[in-house]
């Protein structure tokens, strides 16, 4: 993205404290946006505003699960150019150890209160024919066994993205998905074992991780209009490892 793509337009950043959403907001900083960073503790957040090194970042704690506060926040903040529904996460564990209140926490997270904040922000985003990215999981329609909940949350979204952006077209909307593949971020490692991390990252097709600036670039891309042509779609970020290898089904190796 060329210097100045961002300038006079405002993002709304989710999870703009830690790992992908900080680099996120760092880049659409140097962009030349003003970018708006929630999140539930305040002291991330600080840490990204002193990286910043800018007035245009602004920081506010909110959770986004608190459906009133998220509302009346969105909606105070007038025109939007950029939604970053960032926030999100699970834990992993055996569907039939997921308790109906562990189901709920991470449907409620990773589906509700990301698609609630999309329709808290469609007055500000048709005002600015603006754009909305998620962050998802590599093709989470086909499954992903250990974390079967946030799974059916991220189809979930990959499901409304599409539909809206369909519908949204006529306000000059452009809504996408994008799935990376593994991020070292510390949320990862925090969520992951670092020999299942390792595990994972030598199996990638690629052979190694999707960088956090290889992220950061996406979303700035995708939030910039390059592809409003195809709106409604979930690119996946991922080295390939959503790609389903018939050899290492059958102990081959690839070739
Ligand atoms: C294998 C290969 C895979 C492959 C997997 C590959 C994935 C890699 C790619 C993805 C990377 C990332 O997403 S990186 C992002 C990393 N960061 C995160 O994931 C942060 C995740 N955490 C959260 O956001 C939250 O804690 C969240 C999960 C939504 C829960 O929110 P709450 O605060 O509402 O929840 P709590 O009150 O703590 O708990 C609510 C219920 O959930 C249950 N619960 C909470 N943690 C639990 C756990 N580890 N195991 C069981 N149950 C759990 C509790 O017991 C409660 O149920 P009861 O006991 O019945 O009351
Ligand atoms: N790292 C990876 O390999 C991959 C990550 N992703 C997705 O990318 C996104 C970011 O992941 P990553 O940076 O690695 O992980 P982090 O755990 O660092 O990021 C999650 C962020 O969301 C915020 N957050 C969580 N719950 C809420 C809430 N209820 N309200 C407001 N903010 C909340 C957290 O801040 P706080 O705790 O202060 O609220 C934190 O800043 C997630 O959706 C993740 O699932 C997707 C694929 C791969």
């Amino acid at each position: 993205m060329a210097d100045g793509t961002f300038a006079g337009r405002t993002a709304l950043v989710t999870g703009a404290g830690t790992g992908i959403g900080r680099a996120v907001s760092l880049r659409l900083l140097a962009l030349g946006a003003t970018v708006v960073g929630v999140g539930r503790r305040a002291e991330p957040l600080a840490e990204t505003a002193a990286l910043a090194g800018t007035d245009r970042f602004r920081h506010t704690s909110l959770n986004i699960r608190d459906r009133e506060a998220a509302d009346a926040f969105v909606a105070g903040l007038g025109g939007l150019d950029l939604l970053v529904n960032n926030a999100g996460g699970q834990f992993v564990a055996p569907a039939t150890e997921i308790s109906r209140r562990g189901f709920d926490a991470v449907v409620d997270l990773n589906l509700t209160a990301q698609a609630a904040l999309v329709r808290a922000a469609y007055p500000g985003l048709a005002a600015r024919r603006g754009r909305v990215v998620t962050l998802s999981l590599s093709a989470p329609e086909r499954g992903i066994a250990g974390i079967t909940h946030s799974a059916a949350a991220r189809a979930g979204m990959a499901a409304l993205t599409a539909s809206l952006a369909r519908r949204w077209r006529a306000d000059g909307i452009s809504l996408f998905c994008l799935a990376p593949g593994t991020v070292l971020t510390d949320g990862v490692g925090d969520e992951l074992p670092a020999e299942v991390l390792a595990r994972i990252v030598a199996t990638t097709p690629l052979g190694r991780d999707t960088t956090l600036a290889e992220v950061a670039e996406w979303v700035a891309a995708l939030g910039s209009g390059v592809a409003d042509a195809v709106s409604g779609t979930l690119f996946e970020v991922d080295g390939g490892s959503g790609l389903v290898s018939a050899a290492s089904l059958m102990g081959q190796e690839d070739r």
